[in-house]
């Protein structure tokens, strides 16, 4: 007989008696019991060496004290411990067999076998967990599940659980119907799960076709790598995908969770862009990441798959921690896309907790506290892929401020020739369309050296700034007006013929004598020289025109300055005439 140490699970240890029918309680077979109900039944912890049926039947007749009671409806006790036997007398008062549904729900456990020993007979036994391919299983259920017609009289059921994952141990006895509606609630609710999660892969997947951006990518993989977790531990990808590996299943949950952890903390990186922003605490997580790897490498060697899923438990918090840690400085340091992951990474957090906690027993079983990881994480995935929209929005809004930056000259507000060129041109277009008038107007200041060099450059770039503001202005609305470069700028005048552009030229040159400037004890007054051409035939281009409006211009100072002079765009060789 093998020793055996018994323990205590929980609060509120059964009162052992001598009378065997005390020390096993009763279930009544005609009852769907509603949730879990470890609390209805005896336990056993086996210490090392496994025990059998007749092990333990002899336990209780021998040594009723040994088997102890749990006030908690689900039995969770850790990572690594030693299998557990779950005992009950069933009992059936009627003169029909009872069909009863039991099941243990949860798809990660190693070893489950369910035993039935109706009085005076041997037991019958159904085999289940994910050691055993699915087929080889008694029932080929997603988590171990057995069906037992009860005859008339009373049955002993024994539960044997073992595995090296945490073992928790949410046992259900319920009617056939109570079970079936229980599985198809579970198979909707990770259709929902997979669903969303599926349908942000691909389309972040598409993204990443489409864009080449890493970030979708990493996006897509840390999605994936949560849907193969979530399946290798919840059991259906072992059912689904993967009947026969069984090794592989073994390894899967502890291997998955760090790929998991791994995927987060790299799109995490680049979505943060913390290579960019923070280089050593980049490399020190690539280190870390390496190093866990190498840990579980090692775990898989020596074939300890205990402290495989253990350094995989401990690095889930740790990672967590540090995503949180990245969202928030990110945030404070003024991205404002990382508020969404942020929440999104708090909800995944939140989530994986309470399921942790759940596990383990801390916090009291209840499905939504189980199922709070996919929960979290659904929300994740959403807040993730606004976050992604969000950083798009202002990386876009970003390009379009830097574009628009580019084409205004800083100097004086107004556009520069890059931003002219495009509207002049298609103005230019229209107007040549409709077979209207159209002048450009080039503009100089008269001796603006001379400011610079008595005044300095400061003062020079003050009276530019005040220049620019009279032409601004002066000029008619629909008239575009440039800064061309230097102390020169450029105005084109749609639908107006010579004559008329040189009334505004000139305009615009009263107005700009007429402007004084303070200058310490000094009053400063400029003049401009003005430049006008016209496109008089179909064939002139706005180039050409305003090499001739230059060349006008430049007759305009040959003339003295302070002066409007004329060209003719179709005609260079004629000589621009002062107006
Ligand atoms: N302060 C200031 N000066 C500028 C700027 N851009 C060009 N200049 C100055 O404008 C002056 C242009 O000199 P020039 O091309 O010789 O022409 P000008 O002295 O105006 O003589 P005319 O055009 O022949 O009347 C140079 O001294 C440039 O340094 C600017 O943004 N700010």
């Amino acid at each position: 007989m093998p020793l055996l140490t018994l323990q205590v699970f929980a609060t509120g240890a059964f009162g052992a008696s001598s009378d065997e029918e005390q020390t096993v309680p009763r279930l009544d077979a005609r009852m769907g019991y509603h949730g879990a109900i470890a609390h209805r039944m005896a336990f056993i912890e086996e210490q090392g060496e496994e025990l059998s049926v007749g092990d333990i039947q002899f336990l209780i007749g021998e040594t009723p004290e040994g088997v102890q009671r749990t006030d908690d409806r689900v039995m969770a006790n850790g990572i690594d411990s030693g299998a557990v036997w779950l005992v009950a007398d069933v009992i059936n008062p009627t003169r029909d067999t009872i069909t009863r549904r039991m099941s243990v729900r949860i798809g990660w456990l190693d070893r489950v076998d369910f035993y039935f020993m109706p009085a005076g007979e041997p037991p019958e036994r159904f085999i289940s967990g994910d050691s055993i391919p699915v087929h080889n299983r008694s029932f080929a259920t997603r988590v171990p599940t057995a069906e037992y017609a009860f005859p008339s009289g009373m049955t002993r059921l024994f539960l044997r659980v073992e595995t090296a994952d945490p073992v928790v141990i949410p046992f259900y006895f319920s009617s056939l119907k109570a079970g079936h509606d229980q599985e198809q609630f579970d198979a909707a609710f990770y259709s929902f799960v997979y669903g969303v999660m599926f349908a942000l892969a691909a389309y972040n997947l598409m993204l990443f076709t489409g864009l080449r951006r890493k970030r979708y990518l990493f996006y897509t993989i840390y999605m994936v790598s949560f849907i193969l977790m979530t399946a290798s531990y919840s059991g259906i990808g072992m059912v689904l995908i993967w009947p026969s590996a069984v090794v592989w299943q073994q390894w899967a949950p502890p291997l998955l969770m760090l790929v998991f952890a791994f995927s987060g903390i790299t799109f995490a990186t680049s979505f943060l862009e913390v290579k960019l922003r923070r280089r050593k605490l980049f490399r020190a997580i690539q280190v870390l990441c390496a190093v866990y790897f190498a840990l579980f490498a090692a775990c898989y060697y020596i074939g300890e798959r205990g402290w495989a899923l253990t350094l995989a438990f401990a690095l889930v918090p740790v990672f967590t921690g540090l995503m949180l840690y990245l969202g928030v400085s990110s945030w404070m340091s003024g991205m404002k896309s990382a508020r969404y992951y942020l929440f999104g990474t708090l909800a995944s957090a939140i989530g994986a907790s309470i399921t942790a906690l759940t596990v383990y027993g801390i916090l009291p079983y209840s499905q939504i506290g189980f199922y709070a990881v996919d929960i979290g994480m659904v929300l994740d995935a959403m807040l993730l892929a606004l976050a992604l929209a969000d950083l798009v929005k202002r990386t876009q809004q970003a390009r379009i401020a830097a574009e628009r930056k580019a084409q205004v000259d800083h100097l004086t507000g107004l556009e520069n020739r890059r931003g002219f060129l495009p509207v002049a041109e298609s103005l230019w277009n229209l107007v040549k369309r409709n077979n209207r008038d159209i002048c450009v107007a080039m503009i100089d200041i008269d001796h603006f050296k001379m400011i610079n060099d008595q005044y300095g450059h400061a003062t020079g770039d003050r009276i530019l700034r005040k220049i620019a503001k009279v032409l601004d202005s002066s000029r008619r609305q629909g008239d575009l007006l440039a800064r061309w470069g230097g102390e020169e700028f450029v105005l084109l005048l749609p639908e107006t013929d010579l004559p008329e552009a040189c009334n505004v030229a000139e305009r615009l040159r009263q107005n700009v004598e007429a402007l004084t400037i303070r200058e310490g004890a000094d009053i400063l007054q400029c003049t401009i020289s003005v430049g006008v051409a016209n496109r008089d035939s179909e064939e002139v281009s706005l180039d050409k025109t305003i090499v001739m409006a230059d060349q006008a211009l430049y007759q305009a100072k040959l003339e003295g300055r302070n002066l409007v002079c004329a060209g003719n765009a179709s005609d260079a060789s004629a000589r621009a005439v002062p107006v």
